[in-house]
């Protein structure tokens, strides 16, 4: 868990806070220590309450700072996390692919992103959804295009299939997300490159692993 330095110590362009929800044992954890510090462990602990992440990224010479917030997804904690939903710019929402249960829960955490005050985000707030474990892709409960209907239907920014444990797509999903929130508070930044599915009218973006299900929606 990384610390968090003061402006003075650490200056930055951008500070934002985006929270990290999802049923339990998805893998969030594991997906915010991949980008933290770009190590996957097996063993496996279930977070009590929050965790506070922090790391810097240099988007077109900016310092983007990300704080993420990575909440327990056990029921038991609901009332904790919840408390931290107001402070945030953004939400991030996890599902295992290998496991529909937690696919289905994916209404109800946009429910809750949608019905709590977020202070620091004008609504609706940014929200996107990542299936992680892409690496157990033989175990797979949910097609990638399902999961692209329901980031329509309730407008998500953007799908995208991650394995923290071979460090697929996880830098992207924290870029897509930092890239959204300076656009919402520059409304000029722009960039070009065929990676980047990032539009500045936030239609939903629709991105897999796989090159060929690479798309854009909206
Ligand atoms: N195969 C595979 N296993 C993963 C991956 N990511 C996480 N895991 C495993 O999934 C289990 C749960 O991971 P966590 O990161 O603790 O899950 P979580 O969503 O943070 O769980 P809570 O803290 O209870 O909300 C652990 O055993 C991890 O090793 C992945 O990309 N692939």
């Amino acid at each position: 868990m990384a610390g968090i330095g003061s402006p003075e110590d650490d200056p930055f362009d951008f500070l934002f806070k985006i929270i990290l929800i999802g049923d339990s044992n998805v893998g969030k954890t594991c997906v915010v220590q991949r980008f933290q510090s770009g190590a996957f462990s097996d063993k496996h602990q279930n977070t009590i309450g929050v965790d506070f992440s922090v790391r810097s990224l240099n988007i077109d010479g900016k310092k983007v700072k990300v704080q993420v917030w990575d909440t327990a997804g056990q029921e038991r904690f609901r009332t904790i996390t919840q408390s931290y939903y107001r402070s945030a710019h953004g939400a991030i929402i996890a599902y295992d692919l290998t496991r529909r249960q937690t696919f289905e829960s994916v209404p109800h955490w946009i429910h809750e992103v949608e019905s709590l005050p977020f202070l620091f985000s004008l609504p609706p707030v940014p929200c996107l959804l990542f299936c992680n474990k892409s690496d157990l892709a033989e175990n797979r409960q949910i097609l990638f295009e399902e999961a692209c209907t329901l980031a329509e239907k309730f407008g998500l920014l953007a799908v995208l299939e991650t394995s923290a444990k071979e460090s697929r797509n996880i830098d992207e999903v924290f870029l897509l997300m930092a890239k959204e929130l300076i656009a919402r508070n520059t409304l000029h930044f722009h960039k070009d490159g065929p990676r980047n599915s990032f539009v500045l009218d936030s239609r939903p973006i629709v991105t897999a692993n796989e090159p060929e299900k690479n798309c854009l929606c909206g």
